[in-house]
């Protein structure tokens, strides 16, 4: 799969770390950055990775920040972008399942690595479950 990655300073070790794993596993990763740990803001990297979504550039987006939540409020501006907070594998499940999340958002102060990992991994095996849940997420677009 494609994928589009990217953090601000907070997120950048499980960014790097998240990158270097879906790489391992095949996928064509594309990192927009944060590329050190310098102090950046996180809009700057993740109205890219959104971009990469909302062209099709990407089949997916994970980005990283420290709770989470600028990342996501940012790539949910974009059309067509449908980017969930994820701290658990559950709601990855969930993220696709019912709503056929497209950009995975990892709070990096906030969980381990390990369940970053599980949770991005969970969130590329997991299908829209359509159905009723097609109807609802047909109606979010404003
Ligand atoms: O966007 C965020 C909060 O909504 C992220 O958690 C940022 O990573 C965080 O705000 C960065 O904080 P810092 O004190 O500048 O490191």
């Amino acid at each position: 799969m494609k994928i589009a990655i990217g953090s601000d300073h907070a997120g950048f070790d499980y960014k790097k770390r998240l990158a270097d794993y879906l790489t391992l596993q095949g996928h064509h990763v594309t990192d927009f950055g944060t590329y050190s740990l310098d102090s950046v803001d996180y809009p700057d990297f993740a109205h890219p990775v959104a971009s990469a979504v909302e062209t099709q550039e990407a089949d997916f987006g994970v980005l990283c920040c420290g709770s989470g939540q600028g990342v996501c409020i940012t790539a949910n501006k974009h059309q067509d972008v449908r980017a969930a907070l994820v701290w658990g594998r559950e709601l990855a499940e969930l993220s696709r399942q019912h709503n056929n999340a497209n950009v995975i958002c990892i709070p990096a102060r906030f969980i381990a690595y390990e369940i970053a990992e599980t949770c991005v991994q969970t969130f590329l095996d997991t299908s829209f479950e359509a159905g009723r849940h097609a109807t609802r997420v047909g109606k979010i677009s404003c």
